[in-house]
């Protein structure tokens, strides 16, 4: 049987957030000026940061959305799930940068980096809020170009678009997040 889990303390307040995303907006500013980005923000979790950076970086980027799913209901990795891959935008010989709230396994990005290839980008490089560390080596784990924050491994997270069990994404900071116990 599952338990609720518990919201913890804040991990990243809302004026952090605000501080870092507009570094990263300028970074990201500086390293593609006179280039065609497009920016590809992945739901649902990737929503309000993708939003945010987006109004940081000053370029006409485009912006896309892509939506995936890697965890059905709680905390459990499984395999990368397309949840409809609404992705008609015109990406060849674009500068893409994917969007992404977290990286845990790698899988999500490292699906979608293999994924956008058939599109005929000119790059296509990641920009992520946190990363949470591993202790284990991930083989193969995609190296984000821009991380916000780096997280110990053994955090969940959730507020600032991200969720558990589809519910906390309207915090405006991020909390630590309890999981539930799971009782035989
Ligand atoms: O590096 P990974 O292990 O692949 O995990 C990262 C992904 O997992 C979470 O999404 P989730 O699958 O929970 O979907 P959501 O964004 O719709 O909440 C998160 O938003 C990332 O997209
Ligand atoms: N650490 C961690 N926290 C999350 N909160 C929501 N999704 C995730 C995830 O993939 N990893």
């Amino acid at each position: 049987m599952k338990t609720d889990g518990k919201l913890g303390d804040v991990l990243f307040t809302s004026a952090q957030i605000r501080s870092r995303v507009q570094e990263l907006g300028a970074h990201i500013t500086r390293d593609y000026a006179g280039k065609e980005l497009t920016l590809i923000g992945v739901l649902k979790g990737g929503a309000m940061f993708a939003a945010d950076l987006a109004r940081a970086v000053r370029l006409p980027v485009s912006l896309e959305w892509i939506r995936l799913s890697t965890y059905a209901d709680g905390a459990v990795a499984g395999e990368v799930r397309r949840k409809g891959v609404d992705l008609d935008a015109d990406l060849c010989g674009r500068h893409v940068l994917l969007v992404e709230d977290l990286i845990d396994s790698g899988l999500t990005l490292a699906w979608l980096r293999d994924h956008l290839a058939a599109f005929g980008p000119a790059s296509v490089e990641s920009c992520v809020l946190m990363r949470m560390h591993k202790e284990d080596r991930i083989e193969n784990r995609p190296v984000p170009r821009y991380v916000g924050f780096e997280v110990p491994s053994a955090t969940w997270v959730a507020g600032y678009g991200i969720d558990y069990a589809d519910r906390h994404r309207n915090l405006p900071d991020i909390h630590e997040y309890q999981l539930p116990a799971i009782a035989a």
